[in-house]
């Protein structure tokens, strides 16, 4: 379980990314993040990660503690794979080398080096299966598809065997199809291996679809935590401040 306590992120110019957040994370739960740009998903995503660190209070990992000390958060971001919507993949790295990069967390810098053990080649191969990508594997990603890039993405992060996956708007840049496809997957892998996922989208009708828990976020606060089919029309509404996006649902 991942625990935040009254988290809250002021920027260094005093935006306000965050106020005064408290949240649990469960391992198998899928979590979605809606809210308008600048609601604070992205922040949010980070500080799970303590990528941003917060201004007040603290991340709480179940047998690693306040992640105070450094092998503690290293622990922690060994077993917590995270999705990008731009991928950030090695262009001219062939698929299976860009998911052995999720590897690299369980070696040493020295070891990195140097070609890694076969355990870590057949992890990799067996997370391009998981996507679908088995027959992709030796084929430079700047070759594939926006969607198959992503799923190189999603193989990545799954081969560091995680217990969380925090994903900041996956399919953002990706056609309705392609994005049914890749969170239908990812769902499934989650539900699959009990990873805990949080996700941040901006489709509603997406959010609805797949997440088993939908948290609306606005100027930094939480304005609902709930199961999907307890979500009312205002509340999204008051999300976005607009009700033209509410002919999605
Ligand atoms: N590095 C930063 N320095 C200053 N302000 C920041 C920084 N990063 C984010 N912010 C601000 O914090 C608030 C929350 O931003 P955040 O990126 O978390 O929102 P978001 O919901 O992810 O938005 P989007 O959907 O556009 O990605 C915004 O007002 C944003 O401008």
């Amino acid at each position: 379980m991942i625990v935040l306590n009254n988290l809250s992120v002021i920027y260094e110019d005093e935006t306000v990314g965050l106020e005064n957040i408290s949240l649990e994370f469960t391992p198998g739960e899928f979590t979605v993040l809606l809210g308008a740009s600048g609601a604070g998903k992205s922040t949010l995503l980070r500080c799970i990660n303590l990528l941003t660190i917060p201004t007040r209070g603290q991340v709480i990992v179940d047998g690693l503690g306040t992640l105070n000390n450094p092998k503690a958060l290293r622990k922690h971001r060994q077993k917590t794979g995270m999705i990008f919507q731009q991928h950030q993949l090695l262009p001219r790295q062939t698929a299976l080398k860009n998911v052995l990069i999720g590897r690299l967390a369980y070696h040493s810098t020295f070891r990195s080096f140097f070609p890694l053990p076969k355990i870590d080649q057949i992890i990799a191969l067996d997370c391009l299966d998981r996507v679908g990508l088995l027959n992709k594997a030796l084929t430079p990603v700047k070759q594939l598809s926006g969607g198959q890039q992503q799923r190189v993405g999603i193989a990545r992060a799954l081969a560091q065997q995680p217990r969380f996956l925090l994903a900041d708007e996956p399919v953002a840049s990706l056609d309705p199809g392609s994005s049914h496809k890749i969170l239908a997957n990812l769902k499934k892998i989650c539900q699959e291996d009990g990873i805990g996922a949080v996700v941040s989208l901006h489709q509603i009708d997406l959010a609805l679809e797949y997440g088993d828990r939908i948290i609306g976020l606005a100027g930094g606060n939480i304005l609902f935590d709930s199961h999907p089919s307890e979500i009312k029309s205002q509340q999204l509404e008051k999300i976005y401040q607009t009700s033209s996006l509410m002919k999605t649902v």
